[in-house]
């Protein structure tokens, strides 16, 4: 909608007839976002052939799980000077590999062809046009203006950042803290707790970042503290509803079936798991997760065992997330 608003003619590709013809008939796609009307130039197709040929930027979203399978069908239709721009927030199942990774190994490009989007941007706002900032993250400054250029408007602001490593492991770590953030709220927890797991939360995205190659201070911004915030406070995200239904006690596969849409954090944090270990990284908030998603920890117990790690001095963790060595 926000290319469409910035006349771009906009083909949106997808696997199910019955949303596809809902937004080619009603200009609505209301599983998603209910009742919203999408911009005319938009139409959507089953058929990729048709979708891509001809198009300038291809926007990835299929959820983490599906990328690399989208990639390859979409690969043989792609315009070699094509902008491919992406927008989930997972890393590949199996693999642990990141989006842009994934892309460019299925689409053969160069690098500097590939763009991360992301930030605070819950889809039902931006389809109002409520205000709305995001980072586009690419390995070269023209790719990353060019999607600053496609997709900036009066209510949403696009900056560039040329850290894609850091943007995309902020973008899928919050994932896991606002599951946590559902589950502390769930369980009755107040403002103090859900402030020391955003705090310490951030930590932990830091440290998997720096460790991975992550310029620290892409943290700080909108992809790091900005969608952290947004993902843990908001009634809107699914990782945060996901983690409510889990304080209640409810089965992992019912909680994904209740909630209906992709609950990314989930498949993260098996990501984060592996990569915690691959990169000797201490990553305890995403480990209590695990153990309450995979090996059925009650979360009260997950939460007693948060408070009593090993005490600490501050200011050595904090600079040993953000990649600083304290003289
Ligand atoms: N919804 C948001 O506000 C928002 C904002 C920023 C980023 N994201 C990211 O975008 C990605 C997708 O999220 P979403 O909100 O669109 O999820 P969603 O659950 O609303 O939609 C996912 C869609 O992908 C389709 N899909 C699943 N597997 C597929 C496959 N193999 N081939 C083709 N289509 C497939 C599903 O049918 C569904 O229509 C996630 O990584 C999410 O983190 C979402
Ligand atoms: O609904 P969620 O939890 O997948 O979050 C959506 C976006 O990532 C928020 O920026």
């Amino acid at each position: 909608a926000v290319l469409a608003d910035n006349n771009f003619d906009v083909t949106i590709w997808a696997r199910n007839a019955a949303q596809v013809e809902e937004i080619n008939m009603r200009h609505t796609n209301s599983k998603a976002l209910q009742d919203a009307v999408l911009p005319d130039n938009i139409t959507a197709t089953t058929n990729m052939e048709q979708a891509l040929t001809g198009s300038e930027i291809v926007l990835f979203v299929a959820p983490s799980s599906a990328m690399r399978d989208v990639a390859k069908q979409a690969a043989p239709f792609i315009a070699p000077d094509a902008l491919c721009i992406h927008a989930t927030k997972g890393f590949e199942s199996g693999s642990y590999k990141r989006m842009t990774t994934v892309l460019s190994e299925e689409l053969n490009c160069d690098p500097s062809q590939l763009v991360v989007l992301s930030g605070p941007s819950h889809a039902e706002e931006v389809v109002l046009r409520q205000p709305t900032t995001v980072v586009v993250a690419s390995a070269s400054q023209e790719s990353a203006e060019r999607a600053q250029d496609a997709f900036i408007t009066p209510y949403f602001r696009v900056y560039t950042n040329m850290d894609v490593v850091g943007v995309e492991v902020a973008g899928a770590i919050k994932n896991i803290i606002a599951l946590g953030a559902g589950l502390t709220d769930g369980l009755g927890f107040g403002d103090n707790a859900k402030a020391a797991l955003l705090t310490r939360g951030l930590a932990e995205i830091s440290r998997l970042g720096n460790a991975m190659g992550a310029n620290p201070l892409t943290f700080a911004g909108l992809a790091g503290v900005g969608d952290l915030v947004v993902t843990c406070t908001s009634k809107l995200s699914r990782n945060y509803r996901a983690g409510l239904l889990l304080a209640e006690g409810l089965p992992l596969d019912e909680v994904l079936t209740r909630v209906g849409m992709v609950v990314e954090g989930v498949r993260t944090t098996s990501a984060a798991h592996e990569l915690s270990k691959q990169y000797d990284v201490v990553m305890p908030i995403s480990e209590q997760l695990f153990e309450v998603l995979f090996e059925n920890k009650p979360p009260r117990s997950a939460v007693e065992s948060l408070m009593g790690r090993g005490r600490t001095h501050e200011m050595e963790e904090v600079a040993g997330s953000w990649g600083l060595h304290q003289s």
